[in-house]
């Protein structure tokens, strides 16, 4: 029986000596988890140290809260006596690898930590819109971003506004922004404005026929981003009159379409200072007028992105980065220069804390088939049929305003 399990982990293409591990204390009470835990601090030191009466030494390890077993994952919350290095505990994960399985995460600040202990390693999956079509099915803009331990791992772009990517080269940001915005067009059809800039001129002709604007030169995006925020300000005026402060409460007929401006390479306009301005004001304001970024990049360093800017991208995908200074310029801290370069797809998923995720894999032959049925039917800006009275972004600009004089000394 056991040689057969062994086998079926194999197939199942988990490393047979972590199915060891996880099966063995899967079976194990709590008391003997507590039991186990106890031994670990003590093997690895990790303890206070005190001198008691008559000058004898005491030891004061950490106090066990709480051992939950789950179907997926042990969980163990411990806290420290006031004292020990938390560093101390970090330092010493590979202790808690080798009782519990390599797939382990230890979370924690100061004071309390959590051991969690899966059994599983998030593996390489395809892109599937049936089952991810289901998952973000009732949000507005749905980010869908990939697998962690803990399942599916998606968002709402209009809670959690502005997204930045970054990795070095190879390392899966074409491929994540292929099946994100493929997830967008084929959820947000009729209230969805999405524009693509693509400076290296390799990704995002994929989108040519279903993009409002595919954009391959810096002065085509310069031109966009000076719509967008005539756009921003007719939006602002519309809430004022409303009294509302989110286009999310206008009536549905009302309510403008979202603009999505997604940039590939965006250190390729670090010299265009105008334009990066122009980024900023829409990651500063964009929220509640329905603007969003999704911008990426090998390294966003202070070269490239101005700290305003970089500040306001909140949310953050993370790929390999090639080491750990690299990798905190990034998510403020180390965990992206730990993916390993033959681990494509998996990044550090950074929205309220921080875990690995693997992205699906989409490839450009399969994206172009999902996006088949939502070609937009006619020419650029020409809008939808979904009903809504609001004028698109690029009818709007042919109104005329004050930012005309604005388009006039732009080097077309
Ligand atoms: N989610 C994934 N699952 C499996 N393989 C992937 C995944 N993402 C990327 N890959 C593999 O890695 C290769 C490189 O990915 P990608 O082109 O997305 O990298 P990149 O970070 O955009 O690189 P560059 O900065 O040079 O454009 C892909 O061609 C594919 O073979």
């Amino acid at each position: 029986m056991a040689i057969s399990i062994l086998a079926a982990a194999k197939l199942a293409g988990i490393a047979a000596s972590s199915y060891v591990v996880w099966t063995t204390w899967r079976t194990m009470p709590e008391p003997a988890i507590r039991r186990k835990v106890r031994k670990l601090f003590q093997d690895g030191e990790l303890c206070k140290k005190l001198k008691g009466r008559k000058g004898k030494e005491i030891l004061k390890f950490p106090l066990i809260n709480r051992v939950s077993i789950y179907q997926d994952c042990l969980q163990v919350v411990f806290t420290l006596p006031d004292g020990l290095d938390p560093a101390a505990v970090r330092k010493k994960e590979w202790l808690f690898q080798q009782a519990f399985g390599e797939h382990v995460d230890l979370a924690g600040t100061a004071k309390t930590f959590t051991l969690t202990a899966y059994n599983l390693d998030v593996v390489q999956y395809d892109y599937d819109f049936e089952t991810i079509g289901a998952r973000v099915e009732g949000l507005r803009l749905p980010i869908y971003v990939g697998r962690s331990r803990h399942g599916d791992e998606f968002y709402d772009m209009t809670e959690h506004p502005h997204l930045l990517i970054a990795g070095e080269t190879g390392s899966g940001k074409s491929v994540a922004l292929r099946s994100i915005l493929t997830t967008m067009l084929k959820t947000c059809a009729g209230r969805l404005q999405l524009f693509c800039a693509d400076l290296k001129r390799s990704e995002f002709h994929l989108f040519r026929d279903n993009a409002d604007q595919v954009m391959i030169e810096a002065h085509e995006l310069h031109k966009t981003t000076l719509r967008i925020r005539k756009e921003m300000r007719r939006r602002g005026d519309l809430l004022d009159k409303e009294g509302l402060a989110n286009i999310n409460d206008l009536p549905e007929l009302q309510r403008p379409p979202y603009i999505v401006l997604a940039i590939d390479e965006v250190a390729l306009l670090k010299k265009e200072k105008d334009l990066m301005d122009s980024i900023e004001e829409i990651s500063a304001i964009g929220r509640a007028l329905g603007v969003f970024l999704i911008l990426s990049m090998q390294r966003p360093d202070a070269d490239v992105l101005d700290g305003k800017l970089k500040n306001n991208l909140t949310v953050r995908l993370a790929f390999r980065h090639s080491d750990e200074i690299n990798s905190r310029i990034t998510i403020g801290s180390g965990e992206a220069a730990d993916i390993k370069q033959s681990q494509k797809g998996r990044a550090v998923f950074k929205l309220d804390g921080w875990r690995y995720v693997q992205g699906p894999y989409l490839d450009i032959p399969r994206a172009k088939a999902l996006l088949e049925p939502h070609k937009r039917p006619q020419a650029v800006g020409e809008g939808d049929n979904s009903g809504n009275s609001y004028p698109t972004l690029l009818e709007a600009a042919e109104e005329p305003g004050d930012d005309d004089i604005e388009f006039g000394v732009l080097p077309f």
